[in-house]
């Protein structure tokens, strides 16, 4: 969902003077879902947009959440009005429970593959934005939502200590790659 529906469905990248387009492109090939996991509000008066993560229960990151967050982010970006960001969960108690373990359990290398394209183009997104990005944690936020949120240029966390926030994977031995 974007708010300011019409908008940039009319206007070419080029007139916004910002970088766009294939990559957004690749991504609405790939968006066959209708469910909306992610609600963006644009607020015109100051320039900034919130966007809502709402993939209902713990907001993992499905092929389908990461391609309609990465399609928002690049409609925003190509917005020249918008210059924030906010990043935040609908769900109670998550900002994002990191990756959907179910999209990587049991599936062809090539799926793997598309998921995990996925994951990396998610995080170059938010971090390569020239948006100002914010994330607002209101949730525990481990693995793949520690990810999301260390992409943006500041974090804030809600201070409850039942949240928790980190790369729980490496409990497993499994560590982020070196770039
Ligand atoms: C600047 C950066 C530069 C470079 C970086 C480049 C690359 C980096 C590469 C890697 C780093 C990132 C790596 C990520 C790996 C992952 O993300 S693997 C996933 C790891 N996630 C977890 O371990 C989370 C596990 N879940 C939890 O801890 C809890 O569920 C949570 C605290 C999120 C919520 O707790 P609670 O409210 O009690 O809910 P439940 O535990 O009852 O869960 C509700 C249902 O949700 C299902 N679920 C939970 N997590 C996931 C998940 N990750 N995927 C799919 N489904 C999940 C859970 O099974 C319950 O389902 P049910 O109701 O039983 O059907």
């Amino acid at each position: 969902m974007y708010a300011r529906s019409g908008l940039l469905s009319q206007r070419s990248c080029s007139s916004h003077g910002r970088e766009c387009a294939t990559p957004v492109l690749a991504a609405q090939r790939r968006n066959n879902s209708t469910a909306t996991k992610i609600a963006v509000e644009f607020d015109q008066s100051t320039g900034v947009a919130v966007m809502r993560l709402q993939g209902p229960p713990v907001n993992s990151l499905s092929l389908d959440f990461l391609t309609e967050l990465c399609i928002n982010v690049e409609k925003l970006e190509m917005d020249k009005n918008c210059r924030g960001l906010i990043l935040t969960s609908s769900q109670p108690k998550v900002f994002s429970a990191g990756l959907d373990i179910m999209e990587i359990y049991g599936k062809s290398p090539e799926r793997c593959g598309e998921f995990w394209r996925a994951v990396q183009e998610m995080w170059l997104k938010l971090y390569g934005s020239s948006m100002v990005t914010i994330a607002a944690i209101n949730g525990s936020s481990p693995a793949g939502g520690c990810l999301m949120s260390m992409t943006c240029d500041y974090r804030i966390m809600a201070d409850n200590p039942r949240y928790s926030i980190g790369l729980n994977e490496t409990q497993l031995g499994i560590v982020a790659p070196f770039w």
